[in-house]
């Protein structure tokens, strides 16, 4: 059994017990008594305060504070997984919203109170919850299912030994009682309601007593055992007079009247309705007052007087008619039919009993489509929610696919951009690394330029002349060539004079200059080298006696023409050349290598310069066996010249050339 407070439980019984109707002073001492509890008060104690509290609030018509308690006694109750509390909580919102009028959503809770309510333990809970349930069934003439709910409350109550117990008990016994008569269970009415009356008699509890005699009494009528309905009815008003309930001991002297009238005792049921009437009247019960005039209205009928009965009879029904009481409205209609046979007019009779059917059918009708619309509204409105739930659920997964569908893309477009980004870097990477490289090659090949060129004048080295008679050779050994190349060497005269008069700077501009204006002379295939300090070497590729002969005379000219201007002086120059063509004179280069016949140039330089500078000296011929010649080499040629064994040209510089020839033999 769940645990309960039983410090608070007393005080929330005699909470009830006092039967208070000042919603504010109820308001206050329910606060009073939640103030007392806290976290550690068990949740079924809680429970039950709170839902006091919330009915309080109702009741107050404050239904927002009552509906958002309900809410927080309904989480709680959760929570706690205690049946008892949850069947509590459930039951409190029935409640609520069958106070509101909202029938049908009370109707339709009652299953969720009804799940827990199996497990329930506490008798108090087991009892109010049937008990509630019942009603809510009984007011959907659903008599089966409220009596088996009543019978349980009955069961649960049984179970208490409080101080309430024996008022739930009668509360109880008469509800089963009333809901036994609706279904038409006569004999189990009076069953029902002779033990109870005789149990309140026993126990001293005669608050239910003045309705029990009247539910016996009525049907007691039912069954037409009219004495013991009379001895019912006697009872029933001296108890209400002795508890002071005037509505019964009305209700119970109308019924006497009509019993008596349907006994044809039309003087007691005048006597008794009189009685009643003057009551009604005392009362302000106009709607009783009403009922009473009728049925003395109908005496009157009975009695012969039917036009007065009749007329009172009628007024009486526009009465309810225009109330609107249409319940009543049938009820009558079925009387007043009967007092229009009595009268013989049997036309009015069938119309009344026509409306009747009608009203009946109507209302019959119209109960019905309003409990379907309003379940069928509720249930649309559920159905509603539940699909707006679900398209909102569909809704959020569609939301989260689609942003993962974008982070997706984002990913890849992220991914897309780091490996365009990587190319581009790659590109910008393998371009820089290619110009690095061209630089690098550039940056060689200019060393290595550099390195065959003369950093003063810009012509080629000794090496870059290396190099061309490297590939001289191996052109030779490929082609087999027949073709004479030439070797002109040159130096100019007197250079010393020159740095000495006007300055090592300015013999290094004589040579630049020089350089420059012998350059333009070359052809592509041709090279010129700076030979050695102020001596200069021509390569011609693919020249004879005859060309070279010219070539050299142009070197002369190119030279000594026009003087060069050095800082505002004009220096006079002049060079003496030696020349001569490669192979010489047919020998074999392998006898008689380039360096072989340059130092024959040279030789013939040497022969031009003893002779007076400004001239060419060119070896043109070999008249001997070279064996015989060779053994020259290392000496001067002036033997050889001598001996005529080679022929030997010479020119003059500008002044127009001079052919000297060497003597031959
Ligand atoms: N300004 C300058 N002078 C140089 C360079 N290389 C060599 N010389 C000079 O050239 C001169 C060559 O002198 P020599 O060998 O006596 O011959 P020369 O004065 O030209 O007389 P011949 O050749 O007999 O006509 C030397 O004084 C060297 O110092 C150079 O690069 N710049």
């Amino acid at each position: 059994m769940p645990a309960v407070d039983q410090s608070i439980e007393q005080q929330l019984d005699a909470y009830l017990n006092k039967g208070e109707t000042d919603p504010d002073k109820n308001l206050a001492a329910l606060n009073s008594i939640i103030a007392q509890m806290d976290a550690q008060t068990p949740v079924s104690t809680r429970v039950r305060a709170l839902s006091y509290k919330a009915l309080s609030l109702a009741y107050k018509q404050d239904w927002d504070a009552a509906f958002e308690m309900n809410e927080r006694i309904l989480r709680l109750a959760k929570q706690s997984e205690i049946p008892d509390a949850i069947a509590e909580a459930y039951a409190n919102k029935i409640e609520l919203l069958q106070g509101q009028g909202k029938a049908a959503e009370a109707y339709l809770l009652v299953a969720n109170a009804e799940l827990p309510l199996k497990d329930a333990k506490l008798p108090r809970v087991r009892y109010y919850v049937h008990n509630l349930i019942s009603r809510i069934y009984a007011n959907w003439n659903k008599y089966e299912e409220a009596l088996t709910h009543l019978l349980a409350a009955q069961q649960a109550v049984a179970e208490t030994h409080n101080s309430r117990t024996i008022l739930r008990r009668q509360y109880l016994n008469l509800s089963i009682a009333q809901i036994q008569s609706e279904l038409g269970q006569w004999q189990k009415t009076i069953d029902t309601a002779s033990a109870a009356i005789k149990f309140g008699q026993q126990q001293n509890e005669l608050s239910s007593n003045p309705d029990l005699w009247l539910l016996l009494a009525y049907a007691q009528t039912s069954l037409e055992q009219f004495e013991q309905a009379k001895d019912s009815l006697q009872h029933a008003i001296e108890t209400s007079r002795q508890l002071n309930y005037p509505g019964v001991e009305l209700t119970a002297l109308n019924n006497f009247g009509d019993l008596y009238l349907r006994l044809g005792d039309y003087a007691k049921a005048k006597s008794y309705l009189n009685q009643a009437l003057e009551m009604a009247q005392k009362n302000d019960d106009e709607v009783m007052v009403q009922t009473i005039k009728f049925n003395l209205g109908f005496i009157d009928v009975k009695q012969n007087r039917s036009k007065i009965g009749l007329t009172a009879m009628e007024e009486v029904l526009q009465y309810f008619k225009d109330k609107d009481y249409s319940l009543d409205v049938e009820d009558l209609l079925g009387e007043i039919a009967e007092a229009y046979a009595l009268m013989g007019q049997y036309q009015k009779q069938a119309d009344a009993l026509m409306q009747r059917m009608k009203m009946r059918e109507e209302r019959i009708n119209a109960e019905q489509q309003q409990n379907i619309s309003q379940l069928q509204k509720l249930y649309d409105s559920k159905d509603k929610a539940q699909q707006i739930e679900l398209l909102k659920k569909e809704n959020e997964l569609k939301q989260r696919a689609i942003e993962i569908n974008k982070q997706q893309s984002v990913i890849w477009g992220l991914v897309g951009v780091v490996v365009v980004f990587a190319i581009i870097l790659l590109l910008l990477m393998y371009r820089a690394a290619r110009r690095a490289n061209i630089k690098l090659k550039e940056a060689n090949s200019q060393l290595a330029n550099q390195s065959l060129r003369d950093p003063l004048t810009g012509l080629w080295n000794r090496r870059a002349l290396q190099q061309t008679m490297d590939q001289r050779d191996q052109r030779d050994a490929q082609t087999k060539s027949q073709a004479t190349d030439g070797l002109l060497l040159l130096d100019i005269d007197f250079f010393k004079r020159i740095n000495d008069r006007l300055g090592h700077n300015s013999g290094d501009k004589v040579l630049i200059e020089l350089s420059q204006r012998l350059e333009k002379m070359c052809r592509h295939s041709d090279r010129l080298v700076r030979w050695g300090g102020e001596e200069f070497l021509f390569y011609f590729e693919g020249v004879d006696n005859s060309s070279l002969r010219h070539i050299a005379q142009r070197v002369l000219e190119t030279i000594a023409a026009d003087p060069i201007d050095i800082d505002g002086e004009r220096v006079h120059v002049s060079a003496t050349c030696g020349y001569i063509l490669l192979p010489f004179a047919g020998v074999d280069e392998s006898k008689l290598d380039w360096e072989r016949v340059l130092q024959l140039a040279d030789m013939a330089l040497y022969s031009g310069k003893a002779h007076g500078r400004n001239r060419a000296c060119g070896i043109t011929d070999l008249h001997v066996e070279f064996s015989q010649f060779e053994d020259q080499l290392k000496g001067d040629l002036s033997k050889a010249i001598d001996e005529n064994w080679i022929s030997m040209e010479i020119f003059e510089g500008p002044g127009g050339p001079t052919k000297v020839e060497v003597p031959s033999h």
